[in-house]
């Protein structure tokens, strides 16, 4: 097969460089080709903004406004936050846990009285080839302070809006193939759809178990010449952030999404958003929203991060 070095012509001739050609994040826009925000630029100013920002991501002020996500906007200036892409939107915080915090999040796994271990975790892709073999905790909300708190200031959004918080181990070879973190429609009357995915590594990652975007671009090309996928490595602190469905719950079938297999230990804390209050099952035993708002409020108070919103469940 021929190994195309540039993008096809239809897809350069519409790339657009703004009024005065002044490199900006939506220089890589590609009209009517939503995904492929992150070509290689055909214009050499541009390529030199793309290769400073590519993996690391763009700084929000880059992001054209109608590309800021609803749940984001009047928020850009949290510390550590940038885009990997603009739409469908996929964003990262670098160091949104402290060490310590990645490290208080990882030891709830040995605590079986806050942490309940799954043996098969709860998947809800339509994909029938969807496969995982990590394994799974929930925590409960009253011992997750650190995440519900930045969670909640990151996004706005009430503590019961969140699903349970969760713990993933892979071990080396462990996976989690393609899939939508969407919910299918059974299951939409508790809290309607997940709107908001959010997930925090807890430990560095050298090789392998990179959270993979099957039809998400990253700009630039592969040995084979082939454009590279979105790919986010693993980083202790780092969050990643991006939505399975728009804010009136419509899936996004862009995000479609896989946990690559690990070569070495990979830990995430998981957090989804709910459109609407979210009612947890008694899983671990005692979990209690309005404790993990009392907890996820001391905490804010503690870092001087906005309180969560007032819980609407109440
Ligand atoms: O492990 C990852 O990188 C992705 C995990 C994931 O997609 C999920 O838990 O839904
Ligand atoms: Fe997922």
């Amino acid at each position: 097969t021929p190994r195309p070095t540039r993008w096809p012509r239809s897809a350069r001739g519409a790339i657009s460089m703004g009024s005065k050609g002044k490199s900006s994040f939506a220089a890589y826009t590609i009209s009517g080709k939503g995904s492929d925000i992150f070509p290689l630029p055909a214009h050499r100013a541009a390529i030199q903004v793309h290769k400073k920002h590519k993996g690391a991501g763009c700084p929000p002020s880059k992001a054209p406004a109608e590309h800021v996500p609803p749940l984001l906007r009047g928020r850009l200036d949290a510390r550590g936050l940038r885009v990997l892409h603009l739409d469908p939107p996929v964003w990262i915080v670098d160091g949104f846990f402290s060490a310590e915090e990645c490290e208080s999040y990882r030891a709830l796994a040995e605590d079986a009285q806050r942490a309940l271990r799954l043996e098969q975790s709860a998947t809800f892709s339509a994909s029938t080839a969807t496969a995982r073999t990590s394994a799974t905790w929930f925590i409960r909300y009253q011992d997750a302070p650190q995440l519900l708190a930045r969670a909640a200031a990151l996004l706005g959004r009430p503590v019961d809006h969140f699903e349970e918080p969760q713990l993933v181990r892979y071990e080396p070879g462990q996976r989690f193939t393609w899939h939508y973190d969407a919910i299918p429609p059974s299951m939409l009357a508790n809290g309607g759809q997940r709107i908001a995915t959010l997930l925090v590594y807890l430990n560095d990652v050298e090789t392998g178990g990179c959270t993979a975007f099957r039809d998400l671009r990253e700009g630039g090309t592969d040995g084979d010449g082939q454009p590279k996928r979105l790919a986010v490595q693993p980083k202790k602190g780092r969050a990643l952030l991006f939505f399975p469905s728009d804010a009136d719950g419509a899936p996004d079938e862009r995000t479609l999404h896989a946990g690559e297999p690990a070569k070495e230990d990979k830990w995430i804390a998981q957090l989804w958003l709910h459109e609407k209050p979210y009612t947890p099952a008694n899983l671990p035993m005692g979990t209690c929203q309005r404790e993990g708002d009392a907890a996820a409020r001391a905490f804010a108070k503690e870092w001087q991060l906005e309180p969560p919103p007032p819980l609407i469940s109440e």
